[in-house]
């Protein structure tokens, strides 16, 4: 069976966000399946950041309809099956990459196999594990928020601009994850300003703008 054959992991369906009664976006159409990734795109302003953080349960669908697997979208249900990496890297600045680590894998659990010391080695922060975060450089920073996602169990990823602040290394870094979780039967929707290099087949686009 293709992915295109089975039932969307995630299904948009005349979405939009509203605010102060004004469409930010919308209204969207879009299927994503396990093992599919998604560009989202569209100019500075369209709404890219706004979908991304409604989809991860920090604010409400204005109006149209989200389905997951083909049922209904339970914002609380799907906390540990979505993993939102933002603008925002939501790290604790006064912890360690390992005690935040720690805390996220306490909520959610951890993909088998993967313990928080590992995912950091291969993150790059092999010595930078019990630092505070806020002593690591901006690219560390997005390596220790890079480490969730390793570690994490959720099957989609929604990834804002995922290669800011990053080195070359880094980008190939996140390309290799993006491939490997795609790969693997996982889904993810990625804005980026700049070009996505990535070679597990042709992306999925979502235009943000009519
Ligand atoms: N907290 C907020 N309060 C009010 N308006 C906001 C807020 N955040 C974003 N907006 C507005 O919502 C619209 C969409 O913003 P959003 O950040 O989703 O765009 P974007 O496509 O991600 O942009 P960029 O490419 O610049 O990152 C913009 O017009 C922006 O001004």
């Amino acid at each position: 069976m293709t992915p295109t054959d089975a039932i969307p992991l995630l299904q948009a369906r005349g979405l939009s966000f509203l605010r102060a009664d004004e469409p930010v976006f919308g209204p969207l159409d879009f299927a994503l399946h396990a093992g599919e990734l998604a560009l989202v795109e569209g100019d500075n302003g369209s709404g890219k950041t706004t979908l991304l953080r409604l989809l991860a349960g920090l604010l409400h669908v204005g109006e149209g309809e989200l389905r997951w697997r083909g049922r209904g979208w339970n914002r609380d249900e799907r906390a540990g099956d979505v993993l939102f990496l933002g603008h925002q890297l939501g790290l604790k600045m006064d912890m360690s990459p390992r005690e935040n680590l720690r805390i996220a894998a306490g909520l959610h659990g951890t993909r088998s196999g993967r313990t928080a010391a590992s995912v950091l080695i291969q993150v790059g922060l092999a010595g930078y594990e019990d630092e505070p975060v806020r002593r690591l450089s901006a690219g560390q920073k997005k390596r220790a928020a890079l480490a969730r996602l390793l570690l994490l169990p959720a099957v989609l990823w929604l990834l804002d601009e995922p290669y800011a602040n990053l080195d070359r290394a880094g980008i190939a870094l996140v390309n290799q994850l993006l491939e490997e979780h795609i790969a693997g039967g996982g889904a993810a929707l990625v804005t980026s300003h700049g070009a996505v290099s990535f070679h597990g087949g042709e992306p999925k686009r979502i235009r943000m703008h009519g």
